[in-house]
Parts: structure tokens; C-alpha cells; sequence
């Protein structure tokens, strides 16, 4: 960056000092010149003017001569008439007239002061020969004098006209160059304030250039910037400096009126270096006025690389899921918007696979989010790897994907036919062991499928949403399988949903009442009860478990609900010991969902219930499914460890439907195992369950451990139970669930019976 230069300032403010030397020595001149000229010519004039006279007088005393050559210099008074007659008027003259010898013949003076004299010299003559001289004087004194008049009138007026230029000219200048280096400072000022303006704008760089493009003026940002060859860009034609930038300004100058505003133009332009992209965003301005031509350009040109990256990022990160990687919801169903109207057009099918990992909150809560994070991201690649190069897969959230076929057939059997081939096989992919961390995990998958376009209207939330309500029925038929949308689905789904508004509303409005069902031990006497949840619903009466219990698992609403019967079963609890209406020992069994148990907080909240309601702990036993145990077997142990020593009882509830095995029950630190009612049910005529059961409660027995025989309808079934050694008993035979104050009266009559 470089100062304003004004040359002129510098000579102004010389000016008053060479003006006052300039008119001294002018003064000076006029105060010396003329005396010294005036001497000169006077004293030359004198001369001459004593000359001439003298020449005239020796001339007339020549005549004398001629007349008498022997004795004229004996007349003295001749001669003395003759020099007289030529003797200067105006000036006191003293004259001398001598011999060849120097003798004087003659001296007559009109004054006695002759100091200082000039004179004037002539020869007098005989024919050829000079006899004589004469010579006239006169003494400079007055001619001194008088150049010492002239000399002071000089010197006035020479100080005068010193006095005159000092007063006007000089003090006109001074203030003249005072006004400008006034001018000068400010302009200083406010070219240093832009400066640092320019200075400070460090991302911008900003290029002046004349109407022919050459540089006039740049910032330190343009060399960083724009990483020019020369050291100096001052008057560098503008290509030089750049020339794929210049390429630009020219295209965009063609095409001026698609992308100025004015005289202002802008263009991203974008180069490589270093093997890295960089974006310019560049401002043309044309310097003009009115419709004059340019008479320069303003180029402005800041690096906009890392706005664009953020930018790009941010909408990464708007699209895609951070997790995995793949698209997120928003840009799944951009592309099914895409390829609805695609395929609507070229009459292809395609198709959306909504897809659920089974259990996978399991898996999260029982091994952490850590583990749940790396096993989605294999599943993730496992989906990306599965697929063609033209199909999309997305992550909606949790353990849910999206696969989006395209253009799979035009042929609606053949699209359904080879859609379904693929999600098995996709099924089939994902079914395979992963090995995370140092865990072999084995998930299965639901899979809903919606083939489109089945209507010209429509949407990709139509579509979406009809593969999601698919799904769900995948999962309600059993899970690790794949269901077909069918119109029939949708009102299922609907009615889901709306059962999961009024669950939610039932939750608010206090709907769930609890049941209990008694135990009996061999001798026929009730020993405990089970708690078993009811919805009162306004509308549609008394609903069953089995009618929302999975739908509030899911929802994660069984949190809730659970905690609502623990609180109720405890507190009646201690109402019937408290009346006496119970025994001390009568034992309380909750049923514990797996998302209840896997909370971290389970064994808090369990402590606190019991707490709350003042129950031993030893009152009550919480019925948990094998499933819980299985998939962290460790974390399972040691709450269940914790609460046992703490005095609670647990029950491994529907014993023998799922992965259930006798040697594994032996490891479990466990008070009784409830054989599932559809073993018992059929008990009696089915010899391999007859066997399983007497199995359980052999072992159970050896392990001491109490054996809870469920759906027990029958005396047959309760007696062929007895005789295997089955130490407590639940079902229809004794009594259904019952609702408290049926269930209060049943213990009254049996502690009646008791007494009686
Ligand atoms: N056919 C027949 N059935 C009999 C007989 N004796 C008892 N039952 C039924 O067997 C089920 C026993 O409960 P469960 O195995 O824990 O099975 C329960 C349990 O898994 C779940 N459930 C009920 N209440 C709760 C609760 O508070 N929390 C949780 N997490 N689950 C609950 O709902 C399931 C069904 O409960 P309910 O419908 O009350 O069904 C009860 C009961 O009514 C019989 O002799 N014959």
C-alpha cells in the first residue's frame, strides 16, 4: 500500500523562503546596480566631457602655436584667455597646460577642492609635433555624492519592494501552502483510515484496475490470494496477474446482463490447488458515470471455501445419518418423491422394504448404546452391500431402514415376485452372526413391504407408511419375516394407532385396575397371588393383557404401567397382612417386563416401592420371562443377585416356551419356576409334556426350588401335579383373576375356613 504523493506541497512550502531569497537579491540588484551604473556612466560622461573640452582647448592653444611657435608658451594671459573660453560650465574644473617637459605654463582653477579628480587630456600641436598638453580636472567628490543619493533611493525603494512582496505575495503563499498541507493531512488521515479498512478486510482481496484492465492499485490480501508470479502488481494487465480469473471476467462481462446488477457484477469461480478446490466469490464493479464508458474496475474477491464446505456439511448432516452414514429420512423420501413420479411416468414398479431389527432395544440396553451403535453400523453395511447400484438405503432412526427399489418391473406380479425374493435374501444377509466387540450377536428382522406406484396420488408418506404398517404385521405374525402391504393392513394399523392414543390417554385417566389370581399350595391353602393388569376402558369394557401388553412393550408405555401395578399389588398387599386378612408369609407376584428389568434403575425402583408401602421384601416375587436373561446374562445376575440379597423372590415365568434349558436353570439364581400353562393344558394327553413337566419339577425339586404349575383347570391336573411333587398352583380350578374386592372376599372366606 502505498501513500498519496503531492509533489507540489513540498515546492509550495519551499516557495516563500526561495521567493524571499529571489526579492532580496532583487533588491539587492536594485539597491547596487543602479548607484554603480550610475557612477559608471557619470564619471564616463565627465570624462569624456573633460576630454572633449581639453581637445577644444588644445586645439585653440595649437592655433596660438601655429601663430607664434617660439614664444606662445610665454603667454600666459593669452593662453589663460584661450583655456578660460573652453573651460566646462557646470562642473568646478582646475586646468593644467604644460609643456613637452611637464612643465607647468599654465593652472587656473575655478575652485580650491579638487580631491579625488578625473580628467581629461589633449595634446597641443605645432603641425605634426605635440609641444604641449592639456589636461582639465574636476574632482569625483560630487559625482560621489550623488551616487549616494541614487544609492539611497535604491536602497527605499529596493526595501519597499521587499517589504511589499514579504507582506503580500510570501504571506499569501504561506497560507496558500498551510491551507494545503491542511488539505494534505486530512487526506492522509482518511487515505490511512481506508487503509486500515482495506488492511483489515483480510479474507478480501481488492484489485483497482484502469480502463485497460491494468492494475493500479492491490491489497496484501491479493498476493495471499491469489498467488501471483510478479512481486509487484502495480500497472500489471490484470490476465497476467491471473489468467483463468480474467477468463471468467470476460464470460461473465459477456454475459452481462444475465448476472449484473448495474455496474456490479458477481461469479463464484472455483480452482484447484495444491490439489485442493477453492472458491472464490468475486464482485466486478465498473468504475463509470452515468453512460460514460469505464473508466476502471473494482474487483473484490474473498475465498469463500470454508463457507461452502460448513455449508456443504451442514447439509450432509441434514441428509445423511451421523451414525451410519447412509441417508436419513429426508433424503430417503426425496428420492421416493423422485422415483414415484418416475415411475408413474415410465410405468415401472418399485418398491419401499421397511425394515426392523427384532428386539434390538434388547440388544441396546442390555449391552449398551456403544454396542448397539457398532452392531446398526454393520447392519448398515450389510444393506449397502445387498443392494444395486440405482436403489437407495436409508436409516429413519433406532433399528428402523428403508430400502428403496426402483424400477424393479412393469409387470405388478413379476415387481411383487422379485421384491420379495430380495427382501428374504436381504433377510437372510442380515440374519447372519455379527462379532462386535467381543460379542457374536444373532438378530432377525421384520420386514414390511409396499409396492408403487398403486395409485397416480400417491405420496412418499402414503408409501412409507404403508411399508411400515407391512412390517408390523411381519412383526405381530412372529417376527423374522417379511409381509406384503395389503389394503386390508392399513385399518389394522389404524386401529394400532389409535389404541396406542387411547393406552396413552388410559395411562392419564387412571383405566388400569388390577386383578389377582390366587396360589394354592399342595394342601389347598392360598399362599400368594399373582397381579394381573386390566384396562377399564371406557368404551370398549374390561380389555386383557394379551390385547395391549405388546403394543405398550413397544411403545415403552409398559414402564408406566408396570410401575402403576407393583404400587397397587404392594400397597393392597399390606392392607390384607395389615388386616390380618392375609397371612405374614402370603407372597405377591408382579409380572416384570424385559424394558422394566433392563432399566438401569430397576433395582432402585424396586427398593423404593417396597420401601413406600412397608412390604418385606421377602412378600414379594417378581416374575421375569428367560428372554431377559439371555441376551446379558451377566448385567441380568447381578440385579437379580442384588435384589435377592436384598430379601426379594424371583420367578422365571412361562418356563419351557422359549430357549429354556434344564442346565442352564441351574446356573440361575432363582426361588421357583412357573411352568407354562400350555404344557399343563395338555398334560394329560400329551406324553412329551407330561414328561417336560415332570422333568421341571424334578429338577426344581433337586434344586430346591418351588415349582408353580400355571392354568391348572382340572382336579385331574392338579392331582397327576401333586403326585410329580409340583409344590403350588394357579388356574381356573381354584379361581380366575379377580378384581380386589372379589379377591378381598375369597381371602376372608378362606381365612374363615382356616379358623373354622
Ligand atoms: N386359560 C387359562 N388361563 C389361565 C388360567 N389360570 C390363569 N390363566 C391366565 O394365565 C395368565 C397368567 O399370567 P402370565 O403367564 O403372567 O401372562 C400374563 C402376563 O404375561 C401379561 N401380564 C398381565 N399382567 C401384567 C403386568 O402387570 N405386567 C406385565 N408385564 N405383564 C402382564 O399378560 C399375560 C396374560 O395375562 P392374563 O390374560 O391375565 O392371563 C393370565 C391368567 O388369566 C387357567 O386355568 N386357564
Amino acid at each position: 500500500m502505498t501513500m498519496i504523493q503531492l509533489p507540489f506541497t513540498k515546492r509550495l512550502e519551499n516557495l516563500p523562503s526561495q521567493l524571499k531569497r529571489l526579492s532580496m537579491l532583487f533588491s539587492l540588484t536594485i539597491a547596487i546596480l543602479p548607484p554603480i551604473g550610475y557612477w559608471n556612466i557619470a564619471s564616463k560622461y565627465k570624462a569624456t566631457q573633460l576630454a572633449e573640452h581639453a581637445e577644444q582647448a588644445a586645439h585653440a592653444v595649437s592655433k596660438l602655436v601655429f601663430i607664434n611657435p617660439d614664444a606662445w608658451d610665454l603667454q600666459f594671459h593669452h593662453l589663460g584667455h584661450i583655456v578660460e573660453q573652453y573651460r566646462p560650465r557646470t562642473i568646478e574644473t582646475r586646468i593644467h597646460v604644460k609643456d613637452l617637459n611637464g612643465e607647468h605654463l599654465l593652472l587656473s582653477e575655478s575652485h580650491s577642492h579638487y580631491d579625488w579628480p578625473i580628467s581629461g587630456s589633449a595634446e597641443i600641436k605645432n603641425n605634426t609635433l605635440t609641444v604641449g598638453h592639456v589636461t582639465i580636472e574636476s574632482s569625483q567628490v560630487p559625482l560621489l555624492l550623488k551616487t549616494l543619493m541614487v544609492s539611497a533611493l535604491c536602497l527605499i525603494v529596493a526595501t519597499g519592494f521587499l517589504i511589499f512582496i514579504n507582506r503580500t505575495s510570501i504571506r499569501g503563499i504561506n497560507r496558500a501552502s498551510s491551507e494545503i498541507n491542511r488539505i494534505h493531512t486530512e487526506l492522509q488521515q482518511q487515505r490511512t483510515y481506508l487503509d486500515s479498512i482495506l488492511r483489515s478486510t483480510e479474507n478480501v482481496a481488492i484489485i483497482a484496475t484502469d480502463s485497460d484492465w491494468n492494475i493500479q492499485y492491490y491489497n496484501d490480501t491479493t498476493t495471499r490470494l491469489l498467488t501471483p508470479a510478479a512481486s509487484s502488481l502495480t500497472g500489471l494487465p490484470l490476465f497476467k496477474l491471473h489468467a483463468d480469473l480474467w477468463r471468467n471476467i470476460q464470460i461473465v462481462q459477456m454475459n452481462k446482463h444475465a448476472v449484473s446488477d448495474n455496474n456490479t457484477m458477481s461469479f463464484i469461480f472455483t480452482e484447484v490447488k495444491q490439489g485442493h478446490t477453492h472458491h472464490l466469490q468475486v464482485h466486478l464493479y465498473e468504475i463509470a458515470e452515468g453512460d460514460s464508458p469505464p473508466s476502471g474496475y473494482t474487483l473484490l474477491c474473498s475465498d469463500i471455501t470454508e463457507q461452502r464446505d460448513a455449508a456443504a456439511m451442514i447439509e450432509r448432516q441434514a441428509t445423511y445419518d451421523s451414525l451410519t452414514d447412509l441417508p436419513n429420512r429426508r433424503l430417503f423420501l426425496e428420492q421416493l418423491e423422485r422415483a414415484l413420479a418416475s415411475g408413474y411416468r415410465h410405468q415401472y414398479l418399485g418398491a419401499v422394504l421397511f425394515l426392523d431389527i427384532d428386539n434390538f432395544k434388547n440388544i441396546n440396553d442390555s449391552l449398551g448404546h456403544a454396542i448397539g451403535d457398532l452392531l446398526l453400523q454393520q447392519v448398515a453395511l450389510r444393506l449397502q452391500s445387498g443392494i444395486r447400484k440405482e436403489d437407495i438405503v436409508a436409516r429413519l432412526g433406532g433399528d428402523e431402514f428403508v430400502v428403496l427399489l426402483q424400477e424393479i418391473s412393469s409387470d405388478e406380479n413379476e415387481a411383487i415376485k422379485l421384491t420379495q425374493l430380495f427382501a428374504e435374501k436381504l433377510g437372510k444377509t442380515l440374519a447372519v452372526p455379527y462379532v462386535v466387540r467381543q460379542h457374536t450377536l444373532h438378530i432377525t428382522s421384520s420386514i414390511g413391504i409396499s409396492v408403487f406406484p398403486g395409485s397416480p396420488s400417491d405420496q412418499p408418506g402414503d408409501i412409507m407408511r404403508q411399508a411400515d404398517t407391512a412390517m408390523y404385521q411381519a412383526k405381530d405374525a412372529g417376527r423374522n419375516t417379511l409381509r406384503l402391504f395389503l389394503p386390508s393392513m392399513q385399518h389394522v394399523a389404524n386401529e394400532r394407532l389409535k389404541t396406542l392414543n387411547d393406552l396413552r390417554k388410559g395411562i392419564e385417566h387412571s383405566e388400569f385396575i388390577t386383578f389377582y389370581q390366587p396360589q394354592y399350595d399342595q394342601n389347598g391353602c392360598m399362599v400368594g397371588a399373582e397381579a394381573l393388569l386390566r384396562w377399564q376402558h371406557p368404551q370398549k369394557g374390561l380389555i386383557s393383557p394379551d390385547n395391549f401388553i405388546p403394543l405398550a412393550e413397544e411403545s415403552g408405555l409398559i414402564i408406566e404401567l408396570g410401575a402403576v401395578v407393583l404400587e397397587t399389588a404392594l400397597s393392597n398387599l399390606y392392607s390384607w397382612i395389615d388386616s390380618k386378612q392375609a397371612p405374614l408369609s402370603f407372597q405377591i407376584s408382579v409380572n416384570i417386563s424385559p424394558l422394566q428389568f433392563l432399566q438401569d434403575s430397576f433395582v432402585l425402583k424396586i427398593k423404593e416401592a417396597l420401601k413406600n408401602t412397608s412390604i418385606a421384601p421377602s412378600n414379594l416375587t417378581l416374575e421375569i420371562t428367560e428372554s431377559v436373561l439371555l441376551d446379558n446374562a451377566k448385567l441380568a445376575m447381578e440385579k437379580i443377585h442384588a435384589l435377592r440379597d436384598f430379601g426379594v423372590q424371583f420367578s422365571i415365568d412361562d418356563f419351557g416356551t422359549g430357549y429354556s434349558s434344564l442346565a442352564y436353570l441351574k446356573q440361575l439364581s432363582i426361588d421357583e419356576v412357573k411352568i407354562d400353562r400350555s404344557f399343563v393344558r395338555d398334560i394329560l394327553i400329551d406324553d412329551s409334556d407330561a414328561a417336560l413337566v415332570e422333568t421341571v419339577i424334578n429338577l426344581t425339586s433337586r434344586l430346591r426350588l418351588d415349582s408353580v404349575a400355571e392354568g391348572v383347570e382340572t382336579a385331574a391336573q392338579f392331582s397327576f401335579l401333586k403326585n410329580l411333587g409340583c409344590t403350588r398352583y394357579q388356574g381356573y380350578l381354584f379361581s380366575k383373576p379377580l378384581p380386589l374386592h372379589e379377591f378381598k372376599a375369597l381371602l376372608l372366606s378362606q381365612k374363615n375356613l382356616m379358623s373354622a
